[in-house]
């Protein structure tokens, strides 16, 4: 049971948003968090949530979570810089949860290299948010899919063809819980780094985006070219050149592997 101190502490951190009519996101942060990747260092503020009841108040939050088991699912997190509210520019990544390529550093992916190179580009601009989506492993089918998703690969599938063949779709991620509280930490519009048109659209239709949006290639190796082609190919990734050098630039026609 949370004690009447430890109420006064965490109470003015939680935040109860309003998804639908029954359902509302609790929002935990800022808590500082220094980060420390090679040379790179950087202070961010850190936030998680968690899906509630819309009727859960923020005492039954704290009453309940020693019960929860919330090590047995994931939550998702915001990293921020700057002054996010109040900036007028401001960089965002929405980034989903690659277990294999963020923390083990697999090269079958450009998952890794594309959250460090955001982390970093939004300290450069000195405003941003990392939006780390836990629901989004493998675009949603998971991790022990994306297993078998890859023994597939192995075998001649392409990324897009074995999702297919497990029975999933190719793309199945929703970004609108992201949204929701972007929308609340953010009302002005912000800059979008991806190469992906579904998380522009995404957050397009919400009116949340200022006209450009920054690519994000580079990182790639013999092992994971082809899976950048057939993003490229087949899951519409916006293929530009702006600012890259020749061999940051994913070459179409690589074969299989
Ligand atoms: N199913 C499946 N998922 C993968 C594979 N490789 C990486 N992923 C997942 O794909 C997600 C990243 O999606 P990408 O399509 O690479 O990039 P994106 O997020 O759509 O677009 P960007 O914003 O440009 O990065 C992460 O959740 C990874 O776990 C794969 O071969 N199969």
């Amino acid at each position: 049971m949370t004690m009447k101190k430890e109420l006064e502490i965490l109470s003015e951190k939680i935040h109860l948003i309003k998804r639908n009519e029954t359902e509302s996101l609790c929002l935990v942060g800022p808590v500082r968090l220094p980060v420390k990747q090679g040379d790179f260092e950087a202070t961010f503020q850190w936030y998680t949530w968690l899906p509630v009841e819309a009727s859960t108040t923020i005492e039954q939050v704290l009453e309940n979570i020693s019960q929860s088991n919330l090590a047995l699912g994931q939550q998702s997190s915001i990293l921020v810089y700057g002054n996010f509210a109040d900036e007028e520019e401001a960089l965002i990544r929405m980034h989903s949860i690659c277990h294999t390529g963020d923390i083990f550093g697999s090269q079958r992916c450009d998952c890794g290299y594309q959250l460090h190179q955001s982390m970093q580009m939004i300290v450069e601009h000195g405003c941003g948010a990392v939006f780390y989506l836990a629901d989004h492993e493998g675009r949603g089918i998971g991790l022990f899919s994306k297993t078998m998703a890859y023994l597939l690969q192995e075998n001649g599938y392409d990324t897009v063809e074995a999702n297919h063949a497990l029975g999933f779709a190719d793309d199945t991620r929703s970004y609108e819980d992201a949204i929701l509280l972007l929308e609340a930490l953010r009302q002005k519009p912000s800059t979008l780094i991806t190469n992906n048109p579904n998380k522009l659209a995404a957050l397009q239709k919400h009116g949340l985006l200022a006209d450009k949006h920054i690519p994000l290639w580079g990182g790639m190796t013999e092992t994971n070219r082809f899976y950048l082609q057939t993003k490229i190919e087949k899951a519409g990734h916006i293929l530009t050149n702006g600012g890259l050098e020749d061999d940051e630039r994913p070459v179409l026609h690589a074969t299989r592997p």
